[in-house]
């Protein structure tokens, strides 16, 4: 399994399940792909997310998947039917796209758990195994980069600031690099954006 972050703008996500796990993974894909849901019923979350919404009874057959998914980027499969499931798998494999598969047999894409902030995404995944621990990596990660966005806001200044040959006497090290890792920085970030910037032109400028 190979991580990717993947740009969904104008590309097709299509959703087989229109339960609780259907609507997380709708919600998941909804700000950037264009998503339609086949499913016999609907949860009522569906009627706050933006997504083409299909009533189908489908049939398992990859002959009757396939013309639905065939121009898509994406197929998940969360119907709770592990048997149908595993035959949209087949129908994605076999019009070569890629498919996440909520139970049955595993598919080739798993989601994570993720934080992402303005800047940034992080994602986790235990590929299947313990999604609760990704849960968990996720809040630790929560906790501990709280400033995460603010942080890559003054890498951004430092780059910008300090020209890439001027190295930090001590670590040898260029500045960019000591300074995101020296915990006084962090401190004087939580003060603020200029306060860091202080901190920084005091301790490293030349
Ligand atoms: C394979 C995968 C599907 C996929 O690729 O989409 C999948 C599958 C299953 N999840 C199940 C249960 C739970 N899922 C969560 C939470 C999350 N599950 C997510 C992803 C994934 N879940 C993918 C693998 C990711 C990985 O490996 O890390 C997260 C990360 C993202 C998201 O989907 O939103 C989100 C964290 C969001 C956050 O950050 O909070 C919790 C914990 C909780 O909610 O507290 C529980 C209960 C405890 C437990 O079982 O761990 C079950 C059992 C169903 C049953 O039988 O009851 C299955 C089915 C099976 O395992 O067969
Ligand atoms: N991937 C994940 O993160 C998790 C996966 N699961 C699994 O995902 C599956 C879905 O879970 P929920 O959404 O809670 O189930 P659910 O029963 O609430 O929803 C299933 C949806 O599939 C539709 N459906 C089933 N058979 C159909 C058919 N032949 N044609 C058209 N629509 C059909 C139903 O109408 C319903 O809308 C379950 O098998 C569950 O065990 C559960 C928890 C987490």
């Amino acid at each position: 399994m190979i991580p990717l972050m993947v740009d969904f703008t104008g590309r097709k996500v299509i959703i087989f399940g229109g339960g609780a796990v259907g609507a997380r993974k709708a919600r998941y894909f909804v700000e950037e792909a264009d998503v339609t849901v086949y499913s016999r019923s609907f949860h009522p979350d569906f009627s706050s997310i933006p997504v083409r919404q299909e009533v189908l009874d489908l049939s398992p057959d990859a002959y009757s998947i396939c013309p639905l998914i065939q121009d898509s980027a994406l197929v998940i499969a969360a119907t709770s039917d592990p048997d149908l499931n595993n035959i949209i798998r087949e129908a994605s494999e076999s019009v070569h796209v890629f498919c996440n598969v909520a139970s049955g047999n595993p598919g080739d894409v798993f989601l994570p758990a993720k934080v992402t902030g303005k800047k940034f995404t992080l994602a986790i995944s235990t590929i299947g195994s313990v999604p609760a621990v990704s849960r968990l990596i996720r809040e630790e990660m929560e906790k501990t980069f709280p400033d995460m966005d603010e942080l890559i806001e003054l890498g951004e200044w430092i780059r910008e600031s300090f020209s890439t040959d001027h190295a930090d006497p001590i670590s040898g090290q260029s500045i960019l690099y000591t300074a995101l890792r020296d915990p006084e920085t962090r401190k004087a970030l939580s003060k603020g954006q200029m306060n860091a910037r202080e901190y920084i032109r005091e301790r490293y400028g030349s």
